[in-house]
């Protein structure tokens, strides 16, 4: 064994012993120390020596970010009934539900709150859009509340109309006619619309408040598979259900025992981009314990120079967490010496990685620019040879496997990665939705899929049993769900063969095939169940074509389109949805499932945390999108400053903070390559030259004349 392999096992060991002495940890380490790593030999540890070894029924909690993450670190623990390895949401509501009576507390005070932001809200005359009612006097408010209420059928009927049809689908009611104040206020349509729909909103609140009062609504339900709120319906969603978690805990500690008891073993993965809320339900079981005399541990396993993701803790663990014992590694498993120095320059913390071994110094950085007009072209052919001196170099070796010479290419913006990964077009069209950009990389990129836009959500449904049904993987409880127990064989069958063998080219076809199957087909009833099982659609959506139709084009619409939109427009852009080619939507529903199917893979950046690749390209630009102009720009020019200069300009909190996250997010990226990486800056670097060459040596253009450099 070697010296820094014992530091290694020693570093273990101390991980074991806070377990053995229920203190609670930070485990801090740099990319590819072994943290995950760690984790699972910790999980294997207290499995062994403190569930089985004393029979008890209690579990170990262990929470990670992404199902895919899940999966893996499930596979890599092998099958474990003592350890619960899942999402902090699917935890929470596991903890959360058996209590009832508490939780149906915290909603209702969540309506009520909800309900009050909405009666400011249209009590506010400095808001543009609803100031024309709270400048009514109350008497017009109520005849006003009264007349939305009584035309709510009227409501939704026109609501997709144009301005001026919806107009004239008001104007012919004679109520409106006699009033002149009712006239005055449907002048502005997108107005009108706000504090209708915002009267309709408050009144499902308040009538559901009624019925928890009454005791007719009793139970609260956590709703994994949309992605927003629906209080009225008791149901609520994932950043709800962060917040109820820690309300519960705080106000009743008996919650906090139980915890403790079914968990007495807590650990979490990647802490730094785990919500404040997380943290703060954890640290409050924490001080329970403590002041208790309850034996409880969590361990924490992350790192702060990874934290990429805004609603993440990030360094403020140190700060919400107290009471905590930090373990730090310096070790690097994953690269080779080459890299590591290139990432610890990135970093530029405590935290200065050295490889495990010595003979891990083959590795290879090389940094080029290139700024020409036709960004993909040039990345494409830059990406090419690449990969031939890669198979140059393993063919000379005598190696050609594929694993050796694949490259993953890192790319900045999601509509570079999509085009790469052939669904530019779908990503093209979600882009022209009501989706602000800042959140497409969540709500229709995510491989989470609990944070896909719930529309986006049920065409990847769609799509994905498209898939399943043409490739005949899949069984038919795959299908239909837990009901396929009371489905006749025949009709079974004869669905899936009706879907089967039409052909599909578009989602348009796709859809017009469901809606024609569920008007005609002997089994209608059954494809209802296995689009109730597998897109999510409550029972009653699917009860007839019409009805799955309207649901599906109305969300659709609702996705695509402002309410003022113009109907021509408006319905140009639903169509664009529909006339998506299958194959585009299958390369992005692939993507959304983390399949690779190519020589080269393409990832965004931020999608490849936890990951780790033999053969790394990074495709740098000055700006990370519109939204981010300059970040990579801005971020080199600090890095050439003098260490002084550098420190005046971070006093700045704004600066700062997107200095970090830039840094952050450019370490995550090159510390995914184990031996090779190559830079290509598509962009002009002179004003920054001096910054990139601080950090990765040198640059140079790109193509070089000449010979080729070697890998
Ligand atoms: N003790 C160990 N023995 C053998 N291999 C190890 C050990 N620790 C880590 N590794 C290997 O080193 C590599 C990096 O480990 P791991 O992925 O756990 O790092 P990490 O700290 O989680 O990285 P990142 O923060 O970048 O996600 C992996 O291939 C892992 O299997």
């Amino acid at each position: 064994m070697t010296p820094n392999e014992i530091v290694e096992l020693d570093i273990q060991k101390s991980i074991n012993k806070h377990i053995d002495d229920f203190n609670s940890f930070r485990f801090n380490a740099g990319a590819g120390a072994g943290k995950t790593y760690a984790l699972i030999e910790t999980l294997k540890y207290v499995t062994i020596n403190k569930i089985a070894a004393t029979k008890s029924p209690q579990k170990v909690a262990c929470i990670t970010y992404t199902n895919v993450a899940v999966n893996e670190i499930k596979t890599r623990l092998g099958n474990s009934d003592a350890v619960q390895v899942s999402t902090i949401h699917e935890r929470l509501w596991d903890i959360i539900q058996r209590a009832q009576p508490q939780l149906l507390i915290c909603h209702r005070e969540k309506i009520v709150a909800v309900i009050k932001q909405h009666s400011q809200k249209l009590d506010d005359a400095d808001n543009k859009k609803t100031k024309f009612f709270a400048g009514l006097n109350d008497e017009q408010k109520q005849i006003f509340i009264e007349f939305a209420m009584q035309t709510k059928d009227l409501f939704y009927q026109s609501k997709k109309l144009s301005a001026k049809f919806f107009k004239e689908a008001y104007t012919n009611r004679i109520a409106i006619q006699k009033s002149d104040f009712l006239a005055n206020c449907i002048k502005n349509i997108d107005n009108f619309k706000q504090v209708v729909v915002l009267l309709y909103k408050k009144k499902r609140l308040e009538d559901c408040l009624e019925r928890i009062d009454a005791g007719i609504e009793r139970r609260v339900n956590y709703d994994s598979k949309v992605n927003s709120d629906r209080l009225h319906y008791m149901k609520f969603s994932h950043d709800t259900l962060l917040e109820y978690g820690l309300k519960l805990v705080v106000t009743y500690p008996t919650l906090c025992r139980i915890i403790i008891d079914s968990y007495p073993y807590f650990f979490i993965d990647e802490y730094q981009d785990t919500h404040s809320n997380v943290v703060k339900f954890v640290k409050t079981i924490h001080d329970y314990a403590i002041e208790n005399n309850k034996n409880w541990v969590v361990g924490y396993f992350g790192d702060t120079a990874q934290s990429i993701y805004d609603d993440g803790v990030g360094r403020n663990i140190a700060s919400l967490h107290d009471r905590l014992v930090d373990v730090d590694k310096i070790l690097n498993r994953r690269s080779h010496k080459q890299i590591i120095d290139v990432a610890n320059k990135i970093r530029a913390d405590e935290i200065v990685q050295e490889p495990i071994f010595e003979e891990r110094n083959n590795g290879s950085v090389h940094f080029f620019y290139n700024s020409s007009e036709d960004k993909l072209t040039t990345a494409q052919q830059f990406l090419t040879e690449y990969k031939n001196d890669l198979i140059k170099d393993n063919g000379e070796s005598g190696e050609t496997d594929g694993e050796k010479t694949k490259i993953h290419c890192l790319v900045l913006t999601n509509k570079l990665m999509a085009n790469f990964n052939r669904f530019g077009n779908v990503y093209e069209v979600y882009q022209k939705s009501t989706i602000y950009f800042d959140n497409l990389n969540t709500q229709v990129l995510s491989q989470q899929l609990e944070k896909l836009h719930s529309t986006v959500l049920s065409i990847y449904h769609l799509v994905k049993l498209y898939q399943d049904i043409k490739q005949s993987v899949v069984s038919y409880y795959g299908i239909f769900g837990a009901s396929s127990k009371n489905i006749a064989f025949s009709k079974a069958s004869l669905v899936i063969r009706e879907l089967k063998n039409n052909e599909v080219v578009s989602l348009k076809d796709w859809v017009d095939l469901i809606i024609d199957r569920l008007e005609n087909s002997d089994a209608k009833d059954v494809l209802g169940k296995a689009l109730t099982n597998r897109v999510n659609y409550e029972p009653d959506k699917v009860i007839s074509a019409d009805v799955f139709q309207s649901t599906l084009l109305d969300n659709i619409n609702t996705l695509m389109n402002e309410d003022s939109e113009n109907e021509i427009t408006a319905k140009e852009k639903v169509d664009s949805v529909l006339a998506l080619p299958i194959i585009s939507l299958i390369n992005w529903s692939n993507f959304i499932d983390g399949i690779e199917t190519d020589e080269i893979s393409y990832h965004t950046y931020h999608g490849t945390k936890g990951e780790e690749y033999k053969n790394v390209a990074i495709i740098l630009e000055h700006s990370f999108g519109r939204m981010n102009k300059d970040k990579f720009k801005n971020y080199f020019k600090i890095v050439q400053q003098s260490a002084e200069e550098r420190e005046r300009l971070l006093t700045v909190p704004d600066t700062k903070e997107k200095h970090i996250n830039t840094q952050n997010l450019l370490y995550v990226a090159c510390s995914r390559a184990i031996k090779n990486l190559r830079v290509l800056y598509l962009d002009d670097i002179s004003e920054v030259e001096n910054g990139i060459n601080a950090i990765f040596g040198e640059s140079k253009l790109w193509p070089i004349d000449g010979n080729q450099s070697s890998v």
